[in-house]
């Protein structure tokens, strides 16, 4: 049986972008469709499905808050995979509209942060309105008594529900990309790739000064990059942050899994949130040189020769 996956819907979504990028040619009824982040996550969750696909932050407005907040703070899921898509954003309304009769416009708020210049040079009158995706706006707009004139979108979803574009790429970044994740219910991590990313949630043991400095020292003094550090309240009181984190590398490289035992050796708590392929797999953080004594090989090595002179076999 072909595995069921989860997104944010309706169809036309950037996160449905995403999925079929994860599993191109995928049979037709495998996936569901929610009406939220929330949504996808619970259906994960009570095994409705085998995985889901959300968006998890863009490189202009950054994390996706229910997304982060799921992952830190839900019953535990693990990351499976990834996917980065480029979003390029347009402005669609129902056949006969001019982009003078456009009042109210709907969009995803993470849409809407990446038009504002836009819509403040084109359409400075105009009030906006934030729904679950932009796909739902741009179904909304094409029902006859739709409660706006136009959807912030992408132009496949204008497509699909019968709409006109009335600006195209209206982003005020062009190089504007999302990254989506797959999560799946706790089970076995995917293999080793040797372009792996690792995520995970830590909680500092108690505030003090240097507690963050203390947590980063255990990824850099084994050589491991990170790729992502945002703080986030842990809901216990203001001033009290977690700190997501994610790094190259996959927790079987030694490098990494020292460096959790060190978190672990230091904070209060670590949510693991999975070991998974990177999408970017050959660019970027892939091309750091590993900082010497920080290879699988070096680390085997040095375990061996503490081994022999604990045994008192070294030579
Ligand atoms: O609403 C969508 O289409 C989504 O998939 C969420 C989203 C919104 C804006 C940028 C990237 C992803």
């Amino acid at each position: 049986m072909p595995n069921r996956y989860a997104y944010l819907g309706p169809a036309g979504t950037f996160t449905e972008a995403a999925l079929h990028e994860l599993h191109p040619g995928m049979p037709e009824g495998t996936s569901v469709a929610c009406t939220g982040v929330d949504a996808v996550f619970a259906a994960v969750r009570n095994g409705d499905v085998d995985a889901g696909v959300v968006p998890l932050e863009n490189s202009v407005e950054g994390g996706v808050t229910t997304t982060i907040t799921e992952l830190v703070n839900g019953a535990p899921l693990l990351i499976s995979a990834e996917a980065a898509i480029p979003v390029r954003f347009t402005l669609a309304a129902r056949e006969g509209s001019a982009i003078a009769d456009v009042k109210r416009i709907a969009t995803h708020p993470h849409a809407l942060a990446q038009v504002r210049g836009w819509i403040s040079a084109h359409l400075p009158e105009a009030e906006t309105f934030a729904v679950s995706s932009t796909a739902a706006a741009a179904q909304a707009v094409a029902e006859p008594a739709a409660p706006y004139d136009a959807a912030v979108c992408a132009a496949i979803a204008a497509e699909r529900y019968g709409l006109r574009p009335l600006a195209d790429d209206i982003g005020d970044c062009s190089e504007a990309a999302t990254r989506f994740v797959q999560v799946s219910r706790p089970g076995a991590l995917p293999a080793p790739t040797g372009a792996d990313r690792t995520s995970l949630v830590a909680f500092i043991a108690d505030d003090h000064p240097g507690a963050l400095v203390e947590l980063l020292n255990q990824f850099a003094l084994r050589g491991v990059n990170l790729t992502r550090l945002e703080s986030r309240p842990t809901g216990d009181g203001l001033g009290r942050y977690c700190f997501c984190i994610d790094a190259d590398g996959h927790v079987a490289d030694a490098a990494v899994g020292e460096a959790l035992m060190g978190l672990r050796r230091v904070c209060r708590d670590i949510r693991f949130l999975g070991s998974y392929p990177r999408a970017d797999e050959g660019s970027g953080p892939a091309q750091i040189v590993p900082a010497k004594g920080t290879s699988n090989a070096d680390f085997h090595d040095a375990e061996r020769w503490l081994e022999r002179i604990r045994t008192g076999c070294a030579d």
